[in-house]
């Protein structure tokens, strides 16, 4: 990583989705890597902290706050910056931290840390958002719970878990909603926690200087919306019965084009639409083809808090293609999408 920043990365996921087991598993697993794991629980008992003590020779440091949703920054702040300094001071040794948030919490707050507070944002680099999603109560607890369903929205990477508990057909079923609501992350079945490492440390899901791809696939489920996408890869239409049932909040759509964008015209037309429609901006990210260079440009944010940088140069030959994928709750895709091509040179 870069500046020597130290990764962090965020494991999320509803109430007994698996993230202590998953944790517990890439602890163990994560030979010569020193990971310190900040749990955010909610509630007094410390039993995922025994778990891993029992374990593991990592450091956690546990905080105990009531209120997740309006405490959980502050003192995650504190708790991050009490740890780089010892790091700094050379009281503690680790390389990258791992954030087990409280099931029930909205990621939003822990993943905008990273992006608010200077001081953080010196010593850290978030590096990716990991959601576990149950395959046996996930549908019921999407339908129900806010919290899911934006924990869903931030991923970079989705687990589902327990998918040994119920019959493939919902798990595809599973797997087709969240694409939809995230068609960003990549998904992968785990069992028990059982996952590679590389699916779950250095993601670089939000950092802007490392090569950032767009699962190419993702435009095969934005099934609304053809008139940017010139490719015809139409291929996969939901006729999937499970789709119309649900009015999910957290959609997302993609837009994609050949031409360049006037750079000037676009930071405008962003700037604004953060304003208005940024608390319901979940994650945004985009390669770009912008008029003025021959680099793409990368960007990203979340919520209202945008961030752009140069990425690899476009290859002589290369069709430069933008594409950009917004993943929130209600967005005007209709307004957003027309607003994107009249920023274009
Ligand atoms: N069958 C099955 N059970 C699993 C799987 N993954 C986890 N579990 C079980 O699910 C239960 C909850 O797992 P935890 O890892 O504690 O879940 P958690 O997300 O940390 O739970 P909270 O901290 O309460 O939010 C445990 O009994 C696990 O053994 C899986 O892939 N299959």
């Amino acid at each position: 990583m870069s500046k020597g920043l130290i990764p962090v990365t965020i494991l999320t996921g509803f109430l007994g989705s698996g993230k202590t087991t998953l944790l517990k598993r890439v602890l163990s697993e994560a030979h010569g890597q020193k990971i310190a794991v900040i749990e955010n629980e909610f509630g007094e008992e410390d039993i995922d902290t025994e778990i891993l003590v029992a374990d593991t020779q990592e450091q956690i440091i546990q905080m105990n706050n009531g209120c997740v949703c309006c405490t959980i920054r502050e003192d995650l702040r504190t708790t991050l910056s009490d740890l780089a300094a010892k790091k700094r001071r050379g009281e503690l040794d680790f390389e990258r931290v791992i954030i087990e948030t409280t099931g029930v919490a909205d990621p939003g707050p822990v993943a905008q840390t990273f992006f608010m507070d200077d001081e953080i944002a010196e010593a850290y680099l978030l590096d990716g958002v990991l959601t576990l999603v149950d395959a046996v109560h996930a549908t019921q607890q999407l339908d129900s719970r806010q919290e899911a369903r934006r924990q869903v929205g931030f991923a970079d990477q989705i687990f589902i878990s327990k998918a040994d508990l119920v019959d493939s057909a919902a798990v595809d079923a599973l797997s087709h909603r969240l694409k939809h609501m995230n068609p960003r992350a990549p998904q992968q079945r785990v069992h028990f926690g059982e996952v590679e490492l590389s699916r779950v440390l250095d993601l670089r899901g939000f950092n802007l200087n490392a090569k950032l791809e767009i699962d190419p696939d993702f435009l095969k489920v934005d099934d609304h919306h053809h008139h940017h996408d010139h490719d015809h890869e139409h291929g996969e239409h939901c006729d999937h019965p499970h789709h119309h049932v649900h009015d999910d909040d957290v959609k997302s759509f993609v837009f994609k084009s050949d031409r360049a964008f006037n750079p000037a015209k676009l930071e405008d037309f962003l700037g604004a639409i953060v304003q208005v429609y940024g608390p319901k901006l979940l994650r945004y990210k985009g390669v770009l083809n912008m008029k003025g260079t021959d680099k793409r440009v990368i960007f990203q944010g979340v919520h209202q808090l945008m961030g752009s940088d140069l990425g690899p140069r476009w290859m002589p030959g290369e069709k430069k293609t933008s594409k950009m994928v917004f993943i929130g709750i209600d967005l005007p895709k209709e307004i957003l999408l027309q607003g994107l091509e009249g920023c274009l040179a």
